[in-house]
């Protein structure tokens, strides 16, 4: 590490970045991509390692707000992250990690939260599996019989342009009803969502985008593709209520000359599958962790989240890299005080993270002997205080 240089990355050298992402990566950034990876890192806080003026390792911070259990938290949203071959494993993550951490703390930001590309990576520097997606296959070479009226009202298509004023509103009263989402600004619909280009997308359409008006309302976007079977990708659907939700799902496996539905990041508690009067007709094919979490200021954000129970109880948390989160604390809803009390439970940061938006039960870590209870029973306690009417689910690519 000592000759390596730990700095703030310049805008002269957001292509740099571009291609050390690439190459970590294994893939090429196509050259209608570039203006867009521009956009984000121009967005973002970059932090760069550099070996004699060569950028070796990179992570930037996308400043956005996550949604948890009754609150809107200020979030470093971690992306990007990447060391040279030739540079790996001597700490050159870990120091970035480490600034990222100081950084977030500075501003006052309560959490950080990534995308893993390996699960072994983040769970030393304090991250926890906040919530997973399901994927979905619909075989919609018969009608897709619903166990629920779908709302009746037409829906219709919608422009490019008009996407965050119409569907923005949708997205934002999801997202407060279930946590784990993260706030889309204008900009951020326009440039981060909706055009996005993965090379999976290869042989799709371009996103199209359908909407149901008024309140309750809903949208879907999707690509479709023809290549032997015809098959509709979904990239995203909110609804405000289960008709309107069973009126898209309709729409979509109704759309000719394709036959199947693929669904692949959906909540783990998706409607549908309870909606679907023929279960087999909709295939739950797996199941694969999403969002990864880490409480920077950890009273902070368990005073913002709300509780499901009236109760109280002191954990002793174990943060080996913030040390202003070690400690006793006592909890209850809307307070975090630090205490002298025997604890009731005992926990490392990584494991308050997992549990953090309600998708992990304490009482499973328990079991494995991540979380220990001193009191029998403390474990169910916190579970029900944090538990919350829908799973947590992250479907925002940053
Ligand atoms: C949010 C995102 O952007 S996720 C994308 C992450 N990037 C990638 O996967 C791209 C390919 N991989 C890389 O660029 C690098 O290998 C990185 C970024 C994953 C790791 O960078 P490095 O500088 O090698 O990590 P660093 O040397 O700080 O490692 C710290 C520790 O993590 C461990 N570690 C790092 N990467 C991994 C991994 N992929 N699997 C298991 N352990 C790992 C190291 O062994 C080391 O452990 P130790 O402290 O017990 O010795």
């Amino acid at each position: 590490m000592s000759d390596l240089e730990i700095r703030t990355v310049p805008e002269a050298d957001l292509d740099q970045m571009i291609v050390l992402a690439d190459l970590v990566f294994h893939g090429r950034t196509p050259d209608d991509e570039y203006d867009r990876q521009r956009w984000i890192l121009r967005r973002a806080e970059r932090t760069g390692a550099y070996a004699g003026g060569v950028l070796a390792g990179q992570l930037a911070v996308v400043p956005m707000r996550l949604s948890v259990p009754g609150a809107l938290l200020d979030c470093s949203a971690v992306t990007y992250v990447g060391v040279l071959p030739t540079h790996r494993r001597r700490g050159v993550l870990t120091s970035m990690i480490e600034r990222m951490h100081a950084d977030a703390a500075a501003a006052g930001r309560p959490v950080a939260a990534l995308w893993a590309s390996q699960s072994a990576i983040y769970g030393r520097y304090g991250f926890g599996l906040a919530d997973r997606i399901a994927a979905l296959e619909i075989d919609t070479r018969r009608p897709l019989a619903l166990r629920a009226d779908p709302d009746p009202r037409p829906l219709r298509f919608v422009d490019r342009d008009a996407v965050p004023e119409v569907l923005g509103p949708i997205h934002r009263r999801a997202i407060e009803r279930r946590p784990g989402g993260l706030v889309r600004d204008a900009e951020w619909w326009r440039c981060g969502i909706v055009p996005r280009v993965h090379p999976e997308h290869e042989g799709r359409s371009e996103p199209r985008v359908v909407v149901m008006d008024g309140e309750p309302g809903g949208y879907a976007v999707y690509r479709t593709e023809h290549n032997g079977q015809g098959t509709v990708h979904l990239e995203d659907l909110e609804a405000d209520t289960p008709a309107v939700e069973a009126a898209l799902w309709r729409f979509l496996a109704e759309i000719d000359l394709t036959d199947r539905v693929s669904a692949p990041t959906r909540p783990v508690d998706d409607l549908l599958r309870y909606l679907a009067a023929d279960a087999d007709q909709v295939a739950f094919v797996r199941d694969e962790g999403a969002l990864w979490l880490r409480l920077i200021d950890a009273p902070a954000a368990l005073r913002a989240r709300s509780w499901a129970s009236e109760d109280d109880l002191v954990i002793d948390l174990r943060d080996a890299r913030l040390p202003a989160n070690q400690g006793r604390w006592r909890l209850s809803a809307g307070t975090c005080e630090p205490t002298a009390d025997e604890p009731d439970l005992s926990l490392d940061t990584a494991e308050l993270a997992a549990a953090y938006l309600g998708g992990t039960r304490l009482r499973a870590l328990a079991r494995a002997g991540l979380v220990t209870e001193h009191t029998p029973g403390a474990a169910d306690r916190l579970d029900r205080a944090f538990a919350v009417p829908l799973a947590p689910y992250t479907n925002d690519d940053f």
